[in-house]
């Protein structure tokens, strides 16, 4: 059974004091409940994670934490770079690897996102591998294919055993705040593909244990119709993830209106 996982991708917003405010505001509103039936998760920037880790480990919070982007090299002269075991020994879970920002702003490839997967996986972190089309793909009814294809890119030389741990985020392009919501079925469809080209490059195994997550302009108003679907394992929010109250709102996605 896949555990529904939230996770906040705050891109490039809050310093490190208005990240601990943040943390603690979703503490104090998320209960044992919520974590029984959901794992949540902050993806904050890079200088937040010392503060957000005190925090997390001095409460004992059960929210999780990660990373945006990671190097692709362990250690070296790879000046701004910031490597996998860093973030391993600051207690990160997880990291994103190939969000489409990285990809449009900062020319990431599928290589180098492979690269990148990897780098995480010799840490024990669990890349959260973005995945989706752009308009024009999506006008031209090419989703499913360039979205194999990113995965297929991503996992090469990722063994069985390995693949078993990722998440896979599916966020069409065109959906990423722009408000633009796929509706549920679009999500399923892309969502459904990548489970079955996991199966086909791995086992019915693999492909059963690997949680698909949704992204792209998910609210509390759209989450439980997108959570319905059958491929869809949790959502990586963005914008919405920023605002402590909706983001327990998107936890709670069962008494969330379909
Ligand atoms: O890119 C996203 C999460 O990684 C989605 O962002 P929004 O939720 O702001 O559309």
């Amino acid at each position: 059974m896949r555990k529904p996982l939230i996770a906040g991708n705050w891109k490039m917003n809050l310093n490190h004091l208005e990240a601990i405010a943040l943390v603690q505001k979703m503490a104090f509103a998320l209960n044992d409940k919520d974590f029984d039936k959901v794992e949540v998760a902050v993806l904050p920037p890079f200088t937040d994670l010392r503060s957000v880790q005190t925090l997390i480990d001095g409460d004992k919070l059960r929210i999780l934490y990660g990373a945006q982007d990671l190097s692709a090299h362990d250690a070296g002269a790879y000046t701004g770079e910031v490597s996998g075991a860093m973030l391993a020994k600051l207690g990160c879970t997880f990291v994103l690897a190939g969000h489409s920002e990285r990809r449009q702003y900062h020319r990431e490839d599928d290589d180098l996102v492979n690269a990148k997967v990897q780098a995480a996986l010799r840490h024990s972190l669990t890349p959260i591998l973005c995945v989706g089309e752009g308009l024009e793909v999506r006008q031209a009814g090419g989703q499913i294919a360039h979205t194999l294809g990113q995965l297929e890119g991503a996992l090469r030389k990722v063994s069985a055993d390995q693949a078993k741990s990722i998440v896979v985020a599916y966020e069409p392009v065109w959906a990423i705040g722009t408000g633009e919501v796929a509706t549920p079925e679009d999500a399923q469809e892309v969502c459904g593909a990548l489970r079955v080209r996991l199966a086909e490059l791995y086992d019915a195994e693999v492909a059963s244990s690997v949680r698909i997550l949704y992204g792209g302009s998910v609210k509390s108003g759209n989450i439980a119709g997108i959570m319905a679907q059958a491929d869809v394992d949790g959502a990586l929010v963005g914008g919405a993830s920023i605002d402590a109250a909706e983001l327990v709102r998107i936890c709670r996605f069962s008494e969330m209106p379909g």
